[in-house]
């Protein structure tokens, strides 16, 4: 499909907290969390909230490109932690952004979010209904995690990151896709929970609004589904796992992608990381890495770029695209 990602972006805000601050909060250590995980350091909200990390990347987005927001047809914030139900995340940016021709609203894919809101934005473009799409992952996990939980608060950080998308005859674009969800391990990533509280249902435990995994088994989900949706999206696009020249995964856990770059027989210099500095941010995750690259000059037309997702739902994704 000719789409072309006209501009990236990301936001990431100030506060970093380092795994040796969470030790005078916690019982915690550098020791214990580097080697588990890959993460050194967090970034983390003060005094924003996700629309305004998302916010900030639309602004830098429509700066890089030099579009106008009123070119924009649609805005899509993929989120596992909106400011609110409503006003939608999405809804928000489109506002603050005065992006006067534009819908707007959010999908939670979770960690698969970037993915599976890559998905949906280049369905809207390749209907040839529309023709400029902005796309942003956006988080704010350390406002759903238990900060006196030390097994699941370590892992987690705030940020965001996006894409500009626009239809295009050069022959560029997404050229595969594959994306498969598991709703009955769904369990295994708990967070946001709203009891079903109300005027007739008579008493009901208040359910813990906090992040739960169960972590072994999350992480034997992705070593064990990844590669086999990784080979089905390889077979659509008629391409060896050679022929792809970055893997950007989502940043969940150092090892994860370890393993998948010893199960795809790849060399680890083509799964680049940044969860050392950010930490598992969820939909924004990839985002901030591709915009990174693209900054660096690591990630360029003409090259052959996997996204990988996977985690709450669960849920998996991975779309192939010629830059
Ligand atoms: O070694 C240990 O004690 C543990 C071993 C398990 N670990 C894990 C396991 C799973 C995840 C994870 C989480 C999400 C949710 O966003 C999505 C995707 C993944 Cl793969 C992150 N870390 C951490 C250290």
């Amino acid at each position: 499909e000719n789409l072309k990602i006209a501009a990236t972006a990301r936001y990431i805000p100030e506060r970093v907290v380092s795994n040796n601050e969470l030790s005078t909060i916690m019982d915690t250590s550098d020791e214990w969390i580097y080697p588990r995980t890959g993460i050194h350091n967090r970034h983390v909200v003060t005094d924003e909230n996700t629309s305004d990390l998302a916010t900030h990347v639309a602004q830098r987005l429509l700066e890089k490109s030099g579009w106008s927001a009123d070119e924009l047809d649609f805005i899509i914030v993929s989120t596992m932690s909106p400011d609110s139900l409503s006003p939608h995340t999405a809804a928000i940016v489109q506002g603050n952004i005065k992006a006067s021709k534009a819908f707007a609203f959010d999908l939670n894919a979770a960690c698969s979010g970037f993915v599976y809101g890559l998905s949906a934005a280049s369905a809207l473009l390749s209907s040839g209904r529309y023709r400029k799409g902005m796309f942003i992952g956006a988080e704010v996990l350390s406002k759903l995690v238990d900060w006196k939980d030390r097994t699941v608060s370590v892992l987690f950080g705030d940020g965001a990151g996006g894409v500009l998308l626009e239809q295009t005859n050069e022959s560029v674009g997404l050229i595969a896709e594959e994306l498969q969800s598991y709703g009955e391990m769904g369990n295994a990533i708990l967070t946001g929970r709203f009891a079903n509280q109300n005027a007739f249902s008579g008493e009901i435990s208040p359910l813990d609004p906090y992040f739960h995994q169960d972590g072994r088994s999350v992480y034997g989900f992705a070593t064990r589904e990844v590669p086999k949706i990784m080979n089905k999206a390889l077979d659509k696009a008629g391409l060896a796992a050679d022929d792809i020249d970055l893997y950007l995964a989502h940043q969940a856990n150092e090892r994860i992608i370890r393993s998948m770059a010893k199960n795809f027989g790849q060399d680890l210099a083509k799964f680049p990381t940044n969860m050392a500095e950010y930490g598992n941010t969820s939909a924004g995750s990839t985002a901030i890495l591709l915009d990174e690259l693209v900054e660096s000059g690591q990630v360029h037309p003409g090259m052959k770029i996997a996204f990988v997702g996977f985690g709450g739902g669960l849920a998996i994704g991975v779309q192939i695209w010629q830059l």
